[in-house]
């Protein structure tokens, strides 16, 4: 299977956590694109009322399947959020952000009771931070964070011609040595001038769905 059918696949299997839930949370990515795409033609989509989105691109393409968009300040707590990642570990700490829409996945993320990952086998490491780590950060701070990052042993670099939903931009961060997710998502959140980072370690997934052969497992 090519890695986009695995996506495909996984999106197929993540469905059913979205049944018999009125308001979901949706997450951002070529595999949530598959998963609305899939929601689109399900017999159960006129059941939901709303979706909270992560992304502006989200929003459309959920208005497009006629489900209505929803701000997360009208629902409060979700049941459910479902989101790709870059990276997930055995324990089911994520790195996220590669589409950069990583601030509004962790609040929304956060706000909901379950979160299910979706990921193709490409994705599943024993070890966070292969993937450059998406650090988003207002635009005045950018240099600074930057060598910040650089004293924690990460090599910054900032996203060519991008700029996120919130306004801000984008520092890729390579070659970090990510031994303790946790303490490394805190340190670089309380750096000043840093919206967030993709590291989804304090808050991990609930339940992650690994589309692998011909086959999907659970964790
Ligand atoms: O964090 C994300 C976007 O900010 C995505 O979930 C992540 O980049 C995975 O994307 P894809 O499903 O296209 O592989």
């Amino acid at each position: 299977m090519t890695q986009d059918e695995l996506k495909k696949q996984v999106a197929q299997a993540a469905l059913k956590y979205l049944k018999n839930v009125p308001i979901i949370g949706m997450g951002t990515g070529s595999t949530v694109t598959h998963l609305i795409n899939l929601l689109a033609d399900s017999d159960f989509k006129h059941e939901i009322e709303g979706a909270v989105s992560s992304s502006i691109k989200t929003t459309e393409h959920l208005q497009k399947i006629g489900i209505p968009v929803l701000e997360l300040n009208q629902t409060g707590d979700l049941d459910v959020y479902v989101d790709g990642a870059d990276e997930v570990t055995p324990h089911k700490k994520m790195l996220k952000g590669g589409g950069g829409a990583l601030t509004r996945e962790k609040i929304i993320g956060s706000a909901s009771r379950k979160f299910v990952c979706i990921v193709d086998e490409t994705k599943a490491v024993d070890v966070l931070g292969k993937f450059p780590l998406p650090v988003e950060v207002l635009p005045l701070a950018r240099s600074y964070v930057a060598r910040e990052l650089v004293k924690l042993g990460g090599q910054p670099v900032l996203r060519e011609n991008f700029i996120s939903d919130n306004g801000c931009e984008i520092l890729d961060v390579h070659n970090l040595t990510i031994l303790d997710p946790v303490a490394l998502e805190q340190t670089i959140n309380n750096i000043p001038g840093v919206l967030t980072n993709g590291l989804f370690a304090l808050r991990g997934a609930d339940i992650v769905l690994i589309g692998k052969g011909s086959e999907v497992i659970t964790l």
